[in-house]
């Protein structure tokens, strides 16, 4: 579903922020992505949606070849992946519900089918009662479920996290990780960067780490 091959970012500062990354995540796998702070893990998932492009190397998604990928393509590629940052990224002024409907409303959804599909992913994070709240009447953990929300109403096949437990306290931060596992369960492909170390041994998941840009390690628990 995922598979980076000599991969090296180079930021215009001529900062290699990743080198020669080489992975492969197939579908329906639930992989975490771990590693120093500056180590690399935004930027690598930033690839993926083509919210930035590799310098050197090939990065290939859904079958799909993403430096040969015209620039029309791109909204089709972005609809195939849903992703939630550490900061929320909600607007403010927009109710949950308006929050969570937009992917569908700038993908020209009708109004029913947003209906259904919106409060479809609010009730998939139990926040169904919350569809006419502003966020910032929302705890940390609410505000993240609504983001993921957002990031799973269009359905996407790949689910991209950015530090998503960041600011959340042992137990919500869990639930948070329970919540992707059953997104991971119905067959959605789902890659989490992340510093919890203890929370990611609780998952039991295959970890990719980073190191100043190189992937040092892939680790698949022991059953
Ligand atoms: N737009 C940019 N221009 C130049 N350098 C950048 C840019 N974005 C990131 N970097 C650098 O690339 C390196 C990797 O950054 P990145 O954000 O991918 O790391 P990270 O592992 O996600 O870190 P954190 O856990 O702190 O979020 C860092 O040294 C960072 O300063």
């Amino acid at each position: 579903m995922i598979t980076f091959t000599d991969v090296t970012k180079r930021y215009p500062n001529g900062y290699d922020a990743l080198k020669q990354v080489n992975f492969h995540v197939d579908r329906g796998e639930m992989v975490f992505l771990t590693g120093h702070s500056g180590a690399g893990k935004s930027t690598l998932l930033r690839l993926i949606p083509l919210i930035e492009r590799c310098t050197i190397g090939q990065v290939l998604v859904n079958g799909q070849y993403l430096t040969r990928l015209p620039r029309s393509r791109i909204p089709d590629l972005r609809r195939s992946i849903g992703m939630t940052f550490q900061e929320h990224r909600l607007l403010a002024d927009y109710t949950v519900f308006d929050n969570v409907a937009l992917p569908l409303v700038i993908a020209g959804f009708r109004l029913p089918e947003i209906r259904r599909r919106v409060r479809a992913a609010l009730d998939k994070v139990g926040l169904l009662n919350k569809e006419k709240s502003y966020p910032i009447t929302l705890s940390s953990g609410q505000q993240q479920r609504v983001g993921i929300a957002r990031a799973v109403v269009h359905k996407p096949p790949v689910l991209l996290a950015d530090e998503p437990t960041g600011n959340l306290d042992p137990a919500m931060a869990l639930e948070i990780m329970e919540l992707f596992r059953e997104f991971n369960r119905v067959g959605v492909t789902v890659l989490i960067a992340s510093h919890a170390l203890n929370l990611i041994k609780t998952m039991g998941c295959r970890t990719l780490i980073l190191q100043e840009g190189n992937l040092i390690g892939d680790t698949v628990p022991q059953p």
